[in-house]
């Protein structure tokens, strides 16, 4: 296994890692370590490019940064991303060829699964490093901090606190997409869900009702509020002009395919929950795991998402900033603290 460093501006640790024998191809971005050891995903998925696979790792380990600042964690954030097909390229070699990769670093990155890798993964990775988070699926957390997010934006927008009757559009319907349906169901909202892959959002719409349709028209589809639970970057400068939803709140990262897509959002008079701030519950989850802390104390503090979401608008409104300039200016002033 070689590890290459490369040097890339406002990152602390840009590592490609290659691996013969397991035909292991992998990102590791540590991006800011001020706060603590950087925490982040493990993502499996085929990329056009190495080059394409450095900008999400670079971004993802940037958001996760972020992340845990603005819900006031003593984490950094990191990523790494595998790159290949995890339903034919998975193999044990190569996840503990990964797990070698990552243990390099000493301990500066702790990772955690993602989109094409599951918590048995991390635990094999955890075999050839330490620490790893693959005790528990953070998922339902970052869910119900999501649905938080949705009811101060509601709340926000309208002045309603219930979300019985809402009309919500969640895309993708994984670990977290499915943990939301079931939440909102919960809570009388009428939910439409979509997955590209057959047969999941058909499960979690027969387990709750949830109406489902083909994927490619979702985003699109008007509804109070739209759920992106799927890959990033689906908000774009073609995107925007296409959607009729009032809300877009979501346990998916990176949302937008650049910082002034906010401010095309708020023209449209659409009220954008910043991905970092609204689906940090599983990251709070894992952090106060981490720390040894009980399940009711982590459940409290990612209830209270709402509550930064809830500030993020009100600044935003206050200050004529967008609400991803607010997010941003409160996490950097706890990096700066
Ligand atoms: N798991 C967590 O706790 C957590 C925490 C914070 C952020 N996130 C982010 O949330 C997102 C989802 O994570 P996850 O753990 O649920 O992953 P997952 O792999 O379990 O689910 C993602 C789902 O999205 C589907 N999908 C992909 N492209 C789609 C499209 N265009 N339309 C509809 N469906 C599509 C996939 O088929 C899959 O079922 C990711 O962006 C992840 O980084 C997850």
């Amino acid at each position: 296994m070689s590890t290459e460093m490369l040097e890339a501006e406002g990152v602390e640790n840009l590592l490609v890692c290659r691996d013969e024998e397991s035909g292991l191809r992998s990102i590791i971005a540590v991006h800011d370590t001020t706060l603590g050891a950087a925490l982040g995903g493990v993502r499996m998925r085929p990329y056009p490019s190495e080059d394409a696979a450095v900008t999400e790792c670079t971004a993802l380990a940037e958001a996760m940064t972020l992340k845990a600042a603005a819900a006031g964690l003593d984490l950094g954030g990191g990523w790494s991303v595998i790159l290949g097909d995890p339903r034919q390229d998975k193999t044990d070699a190569l996840l503990r060829a990964h797990g070698r990769a990552i243990a390099t670093l000493g301990g500066r990155f702790i990772p955690v699964n993602d989109v094409g890798t599951t918590q048995s993964d991390i635990a094999l990775i955890g075999e050839e490093t330490s620490p790893v988070c693959a005790q528990d699926d953070p998922s339902p957390m970052t869910a119900l901090g999501v649905v938080e997010g949705i009811r101060a934006c509601v709340r926000h927008r309208s002045g309603r606190t219930d979300l019985r009757g809402l009309r919500v559009n969640v895309q993708g319907a994984g670990n977290v997409g499915a943990s939301l349906v079931r939440l909102l169901s919960t809570e009388g909202a009428h939910v439409t869900v979509a997955d590209v892959l057959p047969g999941r959002a058909e499960s979690v719409a027969a387990e709750t009702g949830a109406r489902v349709v083909e994927p490619a028209g979702l985003p699109a589809l008007e509804c109070d509020v739209l759920a992106p639970c799927a890959l990033g970057g689906i908000i774009t400068g073609e995107t925007v002009g296409s959607l009729r939803c009032g809300v877009i709140a979501g346990g998916a990262n990176n949302v937008l395919d650049s910082p002034e897509r906010a401010d095309d959002l708020a023209e449209r008079d659409i009220v954008y929950a910043p991905d970092f701030c609204v689906n940090a519950g599983g990251l709070i989850f894992l952090a106060e795991q981490l720390l040894g802390h009980d399940f009711d104390q982590a459940r409290t503090r990612v209830l209270s998402i709402g509550d930064v979401i809830a500030d993020v608008l009100d600044r935003a409104h206050r200050e004529g900033i967008s609400t991803t300039r607010a997010a941003h200016d409160l996490a950097e002033a706890r990096l700066k603290s």
